[in-house]
């Protein structure tokens, strides 16, 4: 069999870095020159590889939606000429990637799995070897045409993955979605299919930054706070809020709302809760929500939700439209 060609975007993250005085920075060529000269990556039953280190490489906190389209650009300017794409990343902000790209490509026909690592290269221990190796013998052995993420021999949905803990290998899980594929002694497909070979010409959705609010409920907070998050040019709202999707029933909180929802604004209900989904028809607290216009996230991920968000408004969408589609399934990211 002829052997794959897979390209890497290597954007940043801990996983090029090296130590400085303020902390780990991104190391210019340390990355590309140490995956190269490595005989593991060159081995006979790796596929060939290239990699294309971003300048400047960046920590994924700087990452904003600029990024993900140059990442979706660069991506596509390639897609004819190589069978697979891993996107080396930090893990900070490594989930809202993941997303964006999901709903920035239509008709992918090649895997895109984006991942990174906990401890760089350049230092004992890593867990960047194992993640980009298997990155690389995933993408070239076991297509899965969709963006993906793979961290601690797990590959996740792009957009069902989520950061989850800081400083554990273990860096992200899938809540509400099991994982596509586990990479054991053997690889073991769960919720992946692979990809039939189909030529096809990928789309790119150009995506602008939007002004979104991001409401995390507590117990007493106020309507000024909610007021001033709503203010104009805010176009939409996520509101996390607690258990299947219930939030304090203040007249006044709830009348924000609903004039907020009156003149456009796209109001999201997501849970706290890293697991399950959303129902405003369990408890009146959630149906009052329902009743001003909130309308429900389901399952989503906070970073699908939110990319989602930027996708759509990205078209220039009726509001009404935007609303009907954020609540549909468009690329696995959520269940009714
Ligand atoms: N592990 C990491 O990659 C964290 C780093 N701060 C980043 O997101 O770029």
């Amino acid at each position: 069999m002829k052997k794959k060609r897979i390209y890497i975007a290597y954007t940043g993250g801990t996983i090029g870095m090296k130590k400085s005085a303020q902390g780990y920075i991104p190391a210019e060529g340390y990355l590309t020159q140490t995956v190269q000269n490595s005989a593991e990556f060159n081995r006979d039953e790796m596929p060939y590889f290239d990699i294309h280190e971003y300048s400047p490489l960046i920590d994924s906190s700087d990452m904003s939606p600029a990024h993900w389209q140059l990442i979706a650009d660069d991506i596509k300017t390639k897609y004819q000429d190589y069978d697979g794409f891993v996107v080396l990343h930090g893990t900070d902000t490594m989930a809202y990637t993941a997303s964006a790209l999901s709903f920035m490509f239509e008709n992918l026909t090649k895997p895109v799995i984006v991942t990174g690592s906990q401890i760089p290269l350049s230092q004992l221990r890593s867990d960047g070897q194992v993640n980009l190796l298997n990155a690389m013998f995933l993408a070239a052995n076991y297509p899965i045409a969709e963006v993906s993420l793979f961290f601690n021999n797990q590959l996740f949905r792009g957009n069902r993955a989520t950061k989850v803990h800081s400083d554990g290998f273990n860096a992200f899980g899938s809540p509400n979605f099991d994982p596509l594929a586990l990479s054991g002694i053997n690889i073991e497909l769960i919720n992946g299919s692979l990809s039939p070979f189909i030529e096809s010409e990928l789309e790119v959705s150009e995506i602008t930054p939007q002004p979104i609010s991001v409401l995390y409920l507590y117990p007493g907070i106020n309507t000024e706070i909610v007021r001033s998050m709503l203010n104009d040019p805010v176009k939409a709202l996520i509101i996390m809020s607690f258990g299947v999707g219930n939030a304090p029933q203040t007249p006044s909180l709830l009348a924000e709302l609903e004039a907020a929802s009156k003149r456009g604004v796209v109001i999201i209900n997501l849970t706290q809760c890293l697991k399950g989904s959303v129902n405003m028809g369990g408890y009146a607290t959630g149906n009052a929500l329902l009743n001003v216009g909130v309308i429900s996230g389901y399952d989503m991920t906070l970073e699908a939700c939110l990319t989602k968000l930027h996708y759509l408004f990205s078209k220039q969408l009726e509001v009404e439209t935007i609303r009907h589609l954020m609540q549909d399934n468009l690329r696995g990211e959520l269940e009714r």
